[in-house]
């Protein structure tokens, strides 16, 4: 059986992934591995290149998901990524897509020391809910959840959203 279940937590970049899945690491019942995949990718060298002009890397989802596989089997686990498509739909229990005022986001990303160019293309992704959209036609709709998050107070209650989400996930599982 599982050890806990495998939480994939999305968003365009500055949505807040980062600090939700930090917090909820520290607020689970139980213990959960973070992934962020973007350092996991650069860390064990899963690209095949990277793109200056996009400063981005082309992944290699095979390898991806190759040595992601085991973890997602063993579960207890937070996959923290801007896009989710990638994934296998058997291993998520559940889809966290995060969401946020694009202006806000514009700020955020530019304190991040972001270029114009990938600012103005995460913005626009934000505002056409790009990743939402890709979660919707990736996993069935019952386990995808947009959650806002603009403000502390916004952090706080996903956070303790999750939490019980989580609580029940492990009740459901000992009585299956
Ligand atoms: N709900 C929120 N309320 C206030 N600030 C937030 C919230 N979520 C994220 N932030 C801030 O926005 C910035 C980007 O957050 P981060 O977690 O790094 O995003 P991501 O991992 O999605 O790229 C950080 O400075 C973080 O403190």
């Amino acid at each position: 059986m599982a050890k806990g279940p495998v939480i994939v937590l999305t968003g365009t970049p500055g949505t807040g992934k980062s600090t939700h899945a930090e917090l909820l690491v520290n607020e689970s019942p139980i213990p959960l591995r973070n992934i962020n995949v973007s350092e996991w990718v650069k860390e064990r060298g899963l690209y095949e290149n990277y793109d200056e002009e996009w400063q981005t890397y082309t992944i290699d989802e095979d390898r991806l998901l190759d040595e992601l596989e085991p973890l997602a089997a063993e579960g207890g686990l937070i996959l923290d990524w801007h896009t989710c498509e990638v994934f296998p739909e058997r291993w998520a229990d559940l889809v966290v897509v995060l969401r946020c005022d694009h202006s806000k986001l514009w700020d955020r990303l530019e304190k991040r020391g972001y270029s114009l160019k990938k600012i103005q293309e995460n913005n626009e992704a934000e505002i056409m809910q790009v990743v939402l959209e890709e979660a919707r036609s990736s996993y069935p709709p019952q386990i995808v959840i947009e959650l806002q998050s603009e403000t502390t107070e916004d952090l706080e209650s996903n956070i303790a959203r999750l939490v019980e989400w989580i609580k029940l996930w492990l009740q459901n599982q000992g009585s299956s």
